[in-house]
């Protein structure tokens, strides 16, 4: 599609929409706004954005499409400062945010002035931020979800979802009160525990070193998020406020649960619990990108000597298989090391599984 695209806020999530949209939309002109000015001349030299500005008024009025990607909290004063200025009558604004419904209501300064606006928010995304994070695939095969107004045609949600075609994404029309709890289940509040997690291993009282030592296996899975921006998450619950509220006294009620049955040694009663969370979880979808995003993991059995991570990067270059993590666990100390490797796809990881079987001795595992 031709046209101008005004992307404000160029971090992880503007920079990969702008990314996506610049793939598909040759013919495009991307401007960027952000109020670091790291962020942009980052932008520019990765060529993220065409060109960037100094002010949202100048560009707005030009856009065709906008794409607010700020924080939640900042995303309803941006919603305000753009249905102040001047705009195309056809230019289509929509947002990235982790919640829906405060946003939305933001909109209908906009919808009271005939200008469209389609929440929505690309369930993907990393524990890490900024624009040198930026990827152009970040969001294939994940959700995005549109939240529009009753105000908004069918016509307007197509045009936004060409636009956004190059994220190869998969488009889910839900109502932001629904996209709220939803997101509240599977992302805001998983985030808390996983928060929650790290807090007491660092606050327990046993041996700080060997809990740093012992946490790099499985612990450090289940709590990669925690690594995620704390301004991001703290505005998120704010903004989720009641849906989190809500969860947490749910979680309250399966902890004291599972605490009675401990306390009770109601063995029985501990194998339900642990065996209904497992039939869940193993009939979620394996290849398809949910929010939390799927890593297909190669586990790779290595003796650890000097040059062994090369050797094996080496083997999977020459294949020209992309990896997108590589780590060592630590579970095994001063005998040999597990190798874990990340792939984007599936078909990746079985590739690169051939290839480490043709080409070397070690064992290969898939998790
Ligand atoms: N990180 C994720 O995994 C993820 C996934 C999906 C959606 N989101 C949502 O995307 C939005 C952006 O998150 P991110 O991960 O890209 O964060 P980020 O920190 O990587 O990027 C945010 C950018 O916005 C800029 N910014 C802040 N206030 C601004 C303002 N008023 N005007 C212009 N620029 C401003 C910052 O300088 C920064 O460059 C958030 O609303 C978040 O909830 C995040
Ligand atoms: O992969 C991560 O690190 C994420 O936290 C991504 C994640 C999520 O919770 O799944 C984070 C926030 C978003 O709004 C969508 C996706």
């Amino acid at each position: 599609m031709k046209g101008n695209v005004l992307v404000i806020g160029l971090g992880l999530i503007g920079g990969s929409v702008a990314l996506a949209i610049r793939q598909e939309h040759k013919e495009a002109f991307i401007t960027g706004f952000d109020v670091n000015e790291q962020n942009i001349a980052l932008a520019k030299v990765l060529g993220i954005i065409d060109e960037s500005c100094d002010s949202v008024e100048k560009e707005a009025a030009q856009a065709d499409l906008i794409v607010i990607a700020i924080p939640v909290l900042k995303t309803a004063e941006m919603i305000k400062r753009l249905a102040a200025m001047p705009l195309k009558k056809d230019v289509l604004i929509t947002d990235v945010g982790s919640t829906k419904e405060r946003i939305v209501e933001a909109s209908q300064v906009l919808a009271e002035q005939g200008i469209a606006f389609i929440g929505a928010h690309p369930m993907a995304g990393s524990h890490k931020s900024g624009t040198g994070a930026a990827k152009a695939h970040l969001f294939e095969n994940a959700f995005y979800m549109l939240t529009p107004g009753e105000n908004i045609t069918a016509e307007q949600i197509e045009t936004l979802k060409t636009w956004l075609k190059g994220t190869r994404a998969h488009f889910l029309e839900i109502s932001p009160r629904v996209h709220d709890q939803l997101a509240g289940v599977i992302s805001h509040f998983p985030h808390i525990i996983a928060a929650g997690l790290v807090n007491q291993a660092r606050s327990s009282e046993l041996d700080s070193e060997l809990v740093s030592r012992l946490a790099a296996g499985g612990f450090r899975d289940i709590t990669r998020i925690a690594s995620s921006s704390p301004a991001m998450w703290r505005d998120i619950l704010l903004q989720n406020q009641e849906v989190i509220l809500s969860l947490m006294d749910s979680w309250q009620t399966e902890m004291e649960k599972i605490k009675s049955l401990i306390k009770e040694r109601n063995s029985e009663g501990i194998y339900h619990f642990f065996d209904e969370a497992r039939r869940f979880r193993d009939s979620l979808p394996s290849k398809s990108k949910g929010a939390i995003p799927a890593f297909y993991d190669l586990y790779v059995d290595v003796p650890d000597y000097p040059g062994v991570i090369s050797e094996i990067t080496g083997y999977l270059a020459e294949e020209r298989i992309s990896i997108t993590n590589i780590r060592i666990l630590e579970t095994r100390e001063e005998i040999y090391g597990v190798l874990v490797i990340s792939f984007q796809t599936d078909n990746d990881r079985e590739r690169a599984q051939d290839c480490l079987g043709r080409l070397t001795e070690y064992d290969t595992y898939l998790v």
